[in-house]
């Protein structure tokens, strides 16, 4: 179970992010966000972050020459696209990147992913009219695909996940990542070091017990 803790906005709450045991930080390069980053921040972040921790760049359909510019400026080993961005336009820039995807009633998300087939994994998101992401809405974890369904593909469930729900998260979607940013925050912006501890701690034992029951069930 790989855990990654997005809105990132300070060196401060990198470091903690990083000490709680996280696999992965996001920073947000979306204008409107409470979490949005500038590019002196992101760089200054980058520069303290071990290089062993996958540093993320969000966007939200943004000019390509914006991404560009981020890219040139902050050293991003990964990129999530949390808008409406085509696979033509994810995979221009030539790096892994990550498509977000938004759980409304109708999508259907095997689907949705097969759309983008050189992405490196898929973000599952609460849907809400009108807003990105980032909303602290949960959906219905069941929709999660399984199986022959999933197909391999690296499902990052999102939306809405803080200390108290992650286990049953992982427990009934099954996962292989987790993200969170407005649950373990004390304000927007700002991560609590309580609540992203409880919640690294949180996600790894529900993924080691979540393991032990798999292997029951399947008999190995
Ligand atoms: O965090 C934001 O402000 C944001 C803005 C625009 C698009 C995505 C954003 N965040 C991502 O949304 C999901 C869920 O967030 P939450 O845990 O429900 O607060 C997560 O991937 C964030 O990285």
């Amino acid at each position: 179970m790989r855990v990654k803790i997005c809105g990132i906005t300070s060196v401060e709450d990198a470091r903690l992010a990083v000490d709680a045991g996280a696999d992965a930080l996001g920073m947000v390069f979306y204008p409107p966000s409470p979490r949005h980053v500038s590019l002196e921040q992101a760089a200054e972040i980058a520069r303290a972050v071990t290089p062993f921790v996958v540093l993320t760049g969000l966007f939200v359909d943004a000019h390509p020459q914006e991404v560009e510019q981020v890219l040139a400026q902050v050293p991003l080993n990964l990129l999530q696209f949390h808008g409406n961005e085509t696979a033509a336009y994810c995979r221009q820039f030539h790096r892994p990147y990550i498509k977000a995807l938004r759980m409304k009633p109708e999508l259907n998300p095997s689907e949705a992913m097969s759309a983008y087939p050189d992405a490196r994994g898929y973000l599952l998101d609460a849907y809400r009219k009108g807003v990105p992401g980032g909303t602290g809405d949960t959906f219905d974890w069941q929709r999660v695909p399984q199986g022959r369904e999933r197909n391999d593909r690296q499902v990052i469930l999102a939306g809405g996940l803080n200390p108290a729900n992650v286990t049953q998260a992982i427990s009934a979607a099954v996962p292989d990542a987790v993200d969170v940013s407005g649950g373990v925050e004390a304000a927007p912006g700002r991560k609590d070091p309580d609540k992203v501890r409880e919640f690294v701690r949180a996600a790894r034992a529900a993924a080691t017990s979540g393991a032990s029951s798999n292997a029951l069930i399947q008999g190995v």
